[in-house]
């Protein structure tokens, strides 16, 4: 409540890292999307890789967690990416499609346009690795396929002052899902400003 009373009339919206695939009912320690709109929240990540791994939540609970935001007015930032193993063995494009098709084949045309996509390569998540502008474009662009236009296509993996402009001047990369530079302040407006001037150059 304090969180949303100091973002009002700011550009700043507030999201959570997760939520629950339940609207209610008897499910002690889970966050619906109702109680995160209380608390002010616009968006929630689903699906996150940690999620994925250590909370081994599976395409269909992910499915299932993507309807439940939209469902609630909440809109989720779908989290797909593939790991180390699937890129070196050349699956990166079939593991990016299921993970889309299976979030996303109940919902309508409409529903797609509530809805932001993070591409995150798990080998670049917190790891200081991070994905070529090429190769993070190439995973977009196989994402653009499964998405409405204007859906907003994130990247996320070690994103930072060094790199964000080069990744989001590619064309199909339309903001960032920062995670470590995030706690920097100076870094986190760094990227901030490569992303006004990127903008700035696609117009
Ligand atoms: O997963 C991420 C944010 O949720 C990305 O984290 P890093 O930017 O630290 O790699």
């Amino acid at each position: 409540m304090l969180c949303e009373a100091r973002l009002t009339g700011t550009a700043i919206k507030l999201g959570a890292q997760d939520m629950s695939e339940h609207s209610a009912g008897a499910h002690t320690g889970e966050v619906s999307a109702a109680m995160l709109k209380e608390f002010g929240c616009a968006y929630a990540l689903v699906g996150h890789s940690e999620r994925r791994t250590c909370h081994h939540e599976d395409d269909q609970t992910i499915a299932r967690k993507t309807r439940q935001a939209i469902q609630s007015g909440l809109t989720p930032i779908l989290c797909v990416g593939e790991t180390a193993e699937q890129r070196a063995s050349g699956s990166t494009e079939e593991v990016l499609t299921r993970q889309l098709r299976s979030a996303l084949q109940s919902l309508s045309p409409e529903d797609l346009s509530r809805l932001v996509i993070a591409y995150e390569p798990v080998w670049a998540i917190g790891t200081g690795l991070t994905a070529t502008p090429e190769m993070a474009q190439q995973a977009h662009a196989v994402i653009r396929e499964s998405v409405v236009q204007r859906t907003p296509i994130l990247y996320g993996g070690s994103m930072k002052p060094e790199n964000a402009l080069e990744l989001l001047s590619m064309p199909d990369i339309d903001g960032g899902l920062i995670g470590g530079a995030s706690l920097k302040a100076d870094d986190f407006i760094a990227i901030l400003r490569a992303g006004q001037t990127a903008a700035s150059m696609h117009q």
